[in-house]
């Protein structure tokens, strides 16, 4: 299916500093998206706008050309959104985990999906570990297996390379890669070089040139 999330004219403030402004942004199907700054340019509060978390901006949000508030409900049920942090519980199993993960998102799931999708991301043999017994890098691959257990058009990730070791990082890029080779789009903030992916189209923040 394509798709297209636009954003039109953002802008943000905090404590009276432009994080940005006129920022125009497309992600559709096939296209791979990086958030270039420094700390503190706003590429968290970009992605939180850009997802629906916040709403103190200004400028205009659409997908599939209509207007984000008469269409909200079917742009989440297409995006998989995840944060800096892991958000994963850290009193519940990896498997317990994934199991939390598609209840809020009103699913049931099979355990043999949540296994394949912790296998996935290297994870077989700590599906009954308690998360918060895990390493900072199991703990995120944890989060990342959500990406192989919910099919989700628009993937939103925030520096989902933290913590993850050289193995992780190099799976985690030709995930994303087979991602928008399958028509999906990502949107992404990172730190990290990637130059197995090629020339991604780069936006720059902190007062730097806008190109998306
Ligand atoms: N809720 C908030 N209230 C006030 N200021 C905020 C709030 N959220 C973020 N900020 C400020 O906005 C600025 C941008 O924060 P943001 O987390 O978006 O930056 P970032 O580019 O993602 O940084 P980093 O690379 O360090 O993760 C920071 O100076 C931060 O203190």
């Amino acid at each position: 299916m394509n798709f297209c999330l636009r954003a039109r004219g953002l802008a943000c403030e905090r404590d009276d500093r432009c994080l940005f402004r006129d920022l125009d942004i497309d992600v559709g199907s096939g296209d791979l998206v990086r958030i270039e700054g420094p700390n503190g340019s706003g590429k968290t509060t970009l992605l939180k706008i850009l997802s629906g978390q916040l709403d103190d901006y200004q400028g205009t949000l659409s997908w599939c050309d209509r207007d984000m508030t008469a269409v909200r409900g079917d742009f989440h049920a297409n995006l998989l959104y995840l944060g800096h942090a892991p958000g994963i519980h850290a009193g519940l199993t990896a498997l317990e985990n994934l199991a939390w993960y598609q209840a809020l998102g009103g699913e049931s799931g099979r355990e043999s999906d949540r296994m394949a999708a912790l296998a996935s991301v290297g994870l077989s043999g700590f599906e009954d570990v308690l998360v918060g017994q895990l390493s900072a890098g199991q703990q995120r691959r944890v989060a990342l297996a959500r990406l192989e257990l919910t099919p989700r058009l628009l993937w939103i990730l925030d520096e989902p390379f933290t913590a993850i070791d050289k193995a992780g990082v190099a799976a985690l890029e030709r995930r994303l890669l087979t991602h928008v080779q399958c028509g999906g789009g990502v949107l992404m903030t990172t730190h990290h070089e990637m130059p197995s992916l090629g020339d991604i189209r780069s936006i720059h923040l902190g007062g730097g040139a806008v190109d998306a």
